[in-house]
């Protein structure tokens, strides 16, 4: 293994096993930290935690343990990814897991990088956007456990951070490698270990991968891991062989925890001429509605069927003052770990979850190692193995074009490209 990535959600781990496979590496997405060595040609190795949203000290704690079971596996750069949003709070994940893990990799200089043009994502003097948003006015606002209210990443993170943070400014990035470089030095010298970078097209990116090269740790969006596949390449050190992607027939669902912008237009473009079940947080929180019972009504339908608790920012909030953020999100993801298993054991074999926290329950709920990265769906979204019988998307919840789903749901069939 070359490349040893941690990351601090599932949706996102895909994402970026998306990336490091197109640009030619052999990836393998593992579910927390494996408790056995990695198969030999895997080259690029993505421990997928669910630490996005849990307490600092446990997210520390995980990405420790991440980084020593990659290390074993003979990596010698790594990678920390998480969301191109920087879903975070002003107490965050973020930057004491990457100071943790810089202090663990002796590693001076730090590149924090979140961008990924192809979704929109750019970062412009420290200032982070979602297509012509800044991030504080796209939606993120509202997110409901990581609202972002403020664009400036220099700022957020500083919250996080016991260092201070510099910045790779677009000048210095859109003149090449040497000028990035000469920049990265510069912050180190005035003391910044963690550097924002701006990026705004994909050139950027490659740029910074390449600036990159001999740097232990970088940190960011999946679109930073763009120019990395190419230095292992320049060094003669990947093999051109690529796994051979299979369709999978039988029965699909599709779970929706996502509350994003994207996600309720896909919710609402499906439920147009699909069966499609609306489960509120009252019913979750009540117990009024089960798994099982939420099981069988989908197992019965034709079609593609989508449960979802996905609702509107202002229904959210009043869910979150009446039962409390952190319980309503526990409860309603508990129910998506519990109705996946059921769904598997009813014989689904193509499952779509929407929402990152939402992913990540259901990909611990039903107990799976390691995926396989398959083809891209859209922009950010693979479809992957888990087994010979079960095939998944696991999709942001800003990712995706409105008809998402079904599309989703044919490709992983293999019936449409
Ligand atoms: N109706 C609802 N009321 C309150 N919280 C909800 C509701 N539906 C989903 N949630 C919670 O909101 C969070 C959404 O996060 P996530 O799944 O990561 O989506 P995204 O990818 O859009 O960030 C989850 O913890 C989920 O359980
Ligand atoms: O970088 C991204 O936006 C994604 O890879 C990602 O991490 C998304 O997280 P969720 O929106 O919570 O699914």
């Amino acid at each position: 293994m070359l490349l040893g990535c941690i990351g601090d959600d599932f949706t996102g781990s895909s994402d970026l096993g998306n990336t490091l496979t197109k640009a030619g590496m052999r990836v393998t997405q593992y579910v927390g930290v494996p408790d056995a060595p990695a198969a030999a040609e895997v080259e690029a190795g993505i421990v997928a935690l669910k630490s996005r949203s849990i307490a600092v000290a446990d997210a520390v704690r995980l990405s420790l343990e991440a980084l020593d079971w990659l290390r074993a596996q003979g990596c010698t750069q790594f990678l920390f990814k998480y969301c191109s949003t920087f879903d975070s709070t002003r107490e965050g994940n973020i930057g004491p897991v990457a100071e943790a893990l810089a202090d663990a990799l002796d590693a001076r200089q730090v590149l924090v990088c979140p961008a990924f043009p192809a979704t929109g994502r750019s970062i412009y003097q420290g200032h982070l956007f979602v297509a012509d948003r800044l991030l504080n006015e796209s939606g993120m606002q509202d997110h409901p456990l990581t609202p972002m209210t403020d664009p400036d990443i220099r700022r957020w993170l500083g919250y996080q951070t016991k260092g201070t943070v510099g910045l790779v400014p677009a000048q210095a990035v859109m003149q090449g490698v040497t000028h990035t470089r000469a920049r990265m030095l510069e912050e180190d010298k005035a003391g910044h270990r963690l550097m924002v970078a701006d990026a705004i097209t994909d050139a950027d990116l490659i740029t910074l991968g390449q600036a990159a090269a001999d740097l232990p740790l970088i940190t960011g969006g999946s679109g930073i891991a763009m120019g990395l596949p190419g230095n292992f390449r320049a060094r003669g050190l990947l093999s051109a062989t690529q796994n051979q992607w299979m369709g999978q027939d039988g029965k699909a669902a599709i779970l929706s925890g996502s509350c994003s912008n994207a996600t309720r237009g896909q919710v609402a473009e499906h439920a147009r001429s699909n069966p499609t079940r609306e489960v509120t947080a009252d019913q979750v929180m009540s117990g009024a509605i089960t798994a099982q019972a939420l099981a069988d009504w989908a197992l019965a339908q034709d079609g593609v069927p989508l449960i979802y608790t996905s609702a509107d920012p202002a229904v959210v909030i009043d869910a979150q003052a009446r039962f409390g953020k952190a319980a309503v999100a526990t409860r309603i993801e508990g129910l998506f770990a519990d109705l996946a298993r059921a769904l598997v054991a009813g014989g689904v074999t193509r499952m779509i979850s929407a929402g990152g926290e939402t992913s990540g329950a259901i990909v611990e709920g039903l107990g799976l190692a390691a995926f396989e990265i398959g083809p891209e769906i859209d922009p950010g979204v693979p479809m992957i193995r888990a087994s010979d019988k079960l095939v998944l998307a696991l999709k942001s919840g800003n990712f995706g074009g409105p008809d998402f789903f079904s599309r989703a749901a044919a490709m992983m069939e293999g019936t449409a490209r």
